[in-house]
């Protein structure tokens, strides 16, 4: 249809298919709505109920006329009853509408300072995850805790809201603000993720259905029959708005919460008041990035009006106020079939269970596998085989699983049971030690599995850094028969390497990545010893007590004769992992591999350059942001060399901290804590002459 039209005519009515349409889908809506709402028991995901909710939105866009009162675009929260009293808010408890993209925030925006003019704060609020609470405050004392049930009466929750530990029973008197004679303040409950899991774990326990996400959990929490069930969950709150107020009348929102924290109710310290439109893009970008850094879940930011008097002037639809809207971020949840629970054998033979699923989209990407750590993992989450699960993926983090949709059983699924033996060479199953979690293969030698596992892990970014050696190629190797195990790699052949397809031309001859391959595992053998220690796969050795073990040993030969005492004894190093290593040399075949290598001319020692002095022994030194002279290993290494530690974390221990381009954190953390900074040319003077050489020029840095 031409816009036109649409804009100056009247709208045609619906026919009577799309009435139809409109029918089915508003009694789809409304059906989630009960089971959210009500039950506390979604079976699909926000977003797919958002985008639900849209297309009725569309559809009522078209078509006016099919804009009936009670239609679900129309209300708050479904408008159902349950079996709580209802109680009657003093003020309307609304929703808020929604944008999903900068365009759609930016049009809002408009249209408030088309009435408004330009003259006016916009207060950016984290969005929480969580259930809506009113609060009623007589003369200082609580008086009734309400759910926001359709906006105008809720259930009383009175007794259950007394039980969470962040809501005063009384407010704290303050000679700034005096407290009103009435104040009705609402805001979110919510749970905290880790506490989320552990109300999970605790519910299949007790043999009780678990929740499929936190939202949801805070919902059913507060919404329980019995206030002592509700206070042994952990629930917080974050004030968030005003209804009826009498004694009282803030300017502006902002200052509402500086007074509510006075008085001590809980309020957030992730608000912002900005100005302009530029101003509350940039606070949804920030946010989408950190939103993470929260305690509590977010799922998007709350823009609102900051002035009172300019919240009267807009005023508010049915369902939402006109002065706020809600920034959508992108979901980070998705339902989808837990199709099977398989295991995989790491490295070093953890048998870690994974979830195998249904492709689904969430946050970007498509998800198929999701790890569950381990087999009471599995039982302390409550999914079984054939479960329509809740996963969530939340930025680079692996996905995982957050628990099953309960109300979607059908009967056919199945629990796991962990394998007593190796899905990939039959060895029975054990704990390493008793009482472990883990359960491991303990075939370290030839599982076929571990073995892969090893090998690949050889030419990783922190061992010998070998590209080529990637995980195909590590699992053609083995299969060929041309390495036994990692000890083979160094002395490979071209020969040998003919033997598989995958580093063969047609014609038969030695393929590109072949020769590459060759060409770098020579150069590798020239790696620094803390490479080769990273690459034998010793427990708990990774790059940072490898480095350290290096430095202060400089020959493998060197650890392999240290005692425990003498190798805990190095700083970074500890009594597990010098355990470990004098563990890892005790086994025959370990020591062949290291012969292996060896022989074919790996080096096993640091050349220590004495004319190097060791002029930063026994101080911790932090690099962040990127130097212009330096990577970020050969910084490490300059470090190690002069005798100090390359430090991960700034501390008061910190003996100076070298802050190259695009500084993380750790700066602001450094200036805190009054720790010396130097510069990329205050670092070089440090490595040439020692701390003497710039504690004066680092102390006056420090200070301006
Ligand atoms: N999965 C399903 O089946 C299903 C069914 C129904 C509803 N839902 C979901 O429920 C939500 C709709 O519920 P809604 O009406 O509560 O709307 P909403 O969650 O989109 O936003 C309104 C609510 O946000 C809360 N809020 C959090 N932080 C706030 C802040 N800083 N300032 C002001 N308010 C803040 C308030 O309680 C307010 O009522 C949607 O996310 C929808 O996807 C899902
Ligand atoms: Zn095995």
């Amino acid at each position: 249809m031409d816009e036109n039209e649409a804009g100056t005519s009247t709208t045609p009515a619906a026919t009577a298919d799309e009435r139809e349409d409109w029918q089915r889908l508003a009694e789809e809506v409304r059906e989630h709505q009960f089971r959210y709402y009500v039950r506390d028991s979604p079976v699909i995901t926000d977003g797919e109920f958002d985008a639900l909710l849209g297309r009725l939105q569309a559809l009522e866009e078209r078509h006016p006329d099919l804009r009936t009162p009670d239609s679900p675009t129309q209300l708050v929260g479904g408008g159902f009853s349950t079996d709580f009293t209802s109680v009657d808010h003093l003020e309307r408890m609304l929703s808020l509408d929604n944008v999903f993209d900068e365009d759609e925030l930016r049009a809002w925006i408009a249209k408030v300072e088309v009435e408004t003019g330009p003259d006016l704060h916009y207060l950016c609020e984290v969005k929480i995850d969580g259930v809506a609470l009113n609060l009623v405050y007589e003369n200082g004392r609580l008086v009734r805790g309400a759910t926001r049930g359709d906006g105008r009466t809720g259930e009383d929750v009175t007794l259950n809201a007394r039980t969470i530990e962040e809501i005063p029973h009384t407010l704290t008197p303050s000679a700034e603000y005096p407290i009103p004679a009435l104040l009705e303040v609402r805001g979110e409950v919510f749970f905290r993720l880790e506490d989320f899991e552990a109300l999970n774990a605790s519910l299949v326990a007790e043999g009780k259905a678990p929740f499929a996400n936190p939202r949801n959990s805070s919902a059913g929490s507060l919404r329980q029959k019995n206030p002592a069930v509700t206070a042994k969950r952990r629930l917080g709150m974050i004030c968030h708005g005003l209804g009826r107020v009498e004694g009282w009348e803030p300017a502006s929102q902002h200052d509402a919460y500086i007074a509510l924290a006075a008085w001590g109710l809980p309020v957030s310290t992730h608000t912002a008041r900005v100005h302009g439109a530029d101003a509350v893009v940039e606070k949804v970008r920030y946010w989408d990035e950190h939103r993470h850094d929260v305690e509590h879940e977010i799922d998007g930011l709350v823009v609102k009006v900051d002035e009172m008097s300019l919240h009267r002037r807009l005023g508010s639809t049915s369902r939402a106020p006109r002065w706020a809207i809600a920034y959508k971020y992108p979901p980070e949840e998705a339902t989808t079939r837990l199709l099977d629970i398989r295991v995989s054998v790491g490295r070093t033979g953890r048998v870690t269970p994974f979830a195998y699923m249904e492709p689904v989209t969430v946050a970007g990407s498509t998800v198929s596998l999701a790890t569950l750590h381990n087999g009471s993992e599995v039982k302390r989450k409550g999914v079984l085989i054939g479960d329509m699960v809740v996963i969530r993926k939340a930025g680079e983090v692996i996905p995982e699983v957050l628990g099953p949709v309960v109300d979607m059983r059908t009967g056919d699924e199945r629990e796991f049971e962990m394998p007593t033996h190796c899905p990939e060479c039959g060895t029975a199953l054990a704990p390493a030690k008793e009482g472990d979690a883990d359960i491991r293969c303990p075939n370290q030698r030839s599982c076929p599995a571990q073995l892969r596992e090893r090998v690949f892990h050889v030419s990783g970014r922190g061992a010998f850094d070998i590209e080529v050696l990637g995980y195909e190629a590590a699992t053609e190797l083995l299969k060929a028969g041309v390495i036994a195990d990692e000890g083979d790699l160094f002395s490979l052949t071209a020969d040998e390497l003919m033997k598989t397809s995958l580093f063969t031309t047609k014609a038969g001859t030695l393929s590109a990545n072949g020769k590459r391959l060759l060409d770098n595992l020579d150069s590798a053998k020239e790696q620094p010893l803390w490479r080769v220690l990273v690459a034998l796969s010793i427990r708990h050795v990774g790059p940072t007590a490898a480095r350290a073990l290096a430095s202060e040993f400089a020959s493998l030969e060197r650890i392999e004769n240290a005692s425990v005492e003498e190798l805990a004894a190095v700083d970074g190093v500890g009594g597990t992992i010098a355990a470990a290593v004098v563990e890892w040399f005790a086994v025959d075949w370990h020591r062949e591999i290291v012969e292996k290598w060896r022989a074919a001319g790996v080096s096993m020692e640091d050349a220590r350059d004495e004319s190097i002095e060791r002029n930063l022994e026994g101080l911790s030194i932090v690099v962040t942001g990127s130097l212009v002279g330096f990577t970020r290993d050969g910084a490490k290494e300059a470090i190690l060399v002069r005798g100090g530690k390359a430090a991960g974390s700034v501390s008061k221990k910190t003996a100076f901290v070298v802050v190259g381009e695009a500084p993380g954190s750790k700066a602001d953390k450094a200036e805190q804590l009054g720790v010396p900074i130097l510069d990329e040319d205050g670092f070089r003077a440090l490595l040439a002459g020692g701390p003497e050489a710039v504690t004066s020029a680092a102390g006056s840095d420090a200070d301006d």
